[in-house]
């Protein structure tokens, strides 16, 4: 089992406290939903993890190692670099004028690159370019292809958004097959998939991460108006 612990992240945009004393932490074989309103910091807290973005107090460990989270010149390469953290961006990441058969093997090799051709729905998608694909085939092609890279740890955000039920569906199905290797924490304003996905819940609010069992509590949060 591998474990990542992140504490005491701080984070602020000039005058405008972000992140204020984030902790939490993740295992293998587990899916944590992290939810919250728009702007209250999700994003910025999967990057500075990733090494995009740096905070300025915080402890990132996995296992028994610390990778720095403030801003130093390797801060970047030594996250990225471990190949601990595997990291979904918000935004399509892919060269939209490549044919998808051409993009598998440049993020995979052997075995992982023979289970993305093979998935389900890919055949059928392998001669297109990206910005011909749906956005509910691209964004599973791109969960596809970092969710089988070698990270113990995958970081998701917004998996779901404008993605149809079929392919929300085979997204649900991967992730779960995923979580027997890895520990993979997920962020998306779809927060039924969110919900139903994950083995445990945490709230973004002021800055804080806290735990929620009940969706009464997304409520209390002022994340939710009512539960429909
Ligand atoms: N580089 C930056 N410079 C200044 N402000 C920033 C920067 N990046 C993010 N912010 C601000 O920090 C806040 C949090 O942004 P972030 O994208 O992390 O929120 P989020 O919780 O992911 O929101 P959403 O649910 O809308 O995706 C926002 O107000 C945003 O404008």
């Amino acid at each position: 089992m591998a474990l990542l612990k992140v504490s005491s992240i701080q984070k602020s945009f000039g005058a405008k406290s972000l992140l204020n004393e984030v902790d939490f932490e993740l295992q293998t074989g587990e899916i944590l939903g992290v939810f919250g309103r728009n702007g209250s910091g999700k994003s910025t807290l999967l990057k500075i993890l990733f090494g995009t973005q740096t905070a300025e107090a915080g402890v990132l460990k996995v296992n028994e190692r610390y990778y720095p989270v403030r801003k130093t010149i390797w801060h970047k390469s030594r996250i990225i670099e471990s190949q601990q953290i595997g990291y979904l961006p918000q935004f399509s990441f892919l060269p939209q004028r490549v044919k998808v058969w051409d993009i598998i093997p440049q993020y995979l090799k052997g075995q992982e690159q023979d289970l993305v051709f093979q998935a389900p729905r890919m055949p059928k998608i392998a001669g297109s370019k990206v910005g011909e694909l749906s956005m509910g085939e691209r964004r599973y092609l791109e969960v596809l292809l970092i969710g089988n890279l070698d990270h113990p740890f995958l970081l998701l955000d917004e998996p779901f958004s404008m993605v149809e039920p079929l392919f929300k569906d085979l997204i649900h199905e991967f992730l779960i097959s995923l979580k027997t290797k890895k520990g993979i924490l997920v962020t998306d304003h779809y927060y039924q998939d969110v919900w139903q996905l994950s083995d445990r819940k945490m709230v973004l609010t002021s800055g804080k991460l806290t735990s929620i069992t009940q969706p009464e509590e997304l409520i209390q949060a002022g994340y939710l108006r009512s539960i429909y």
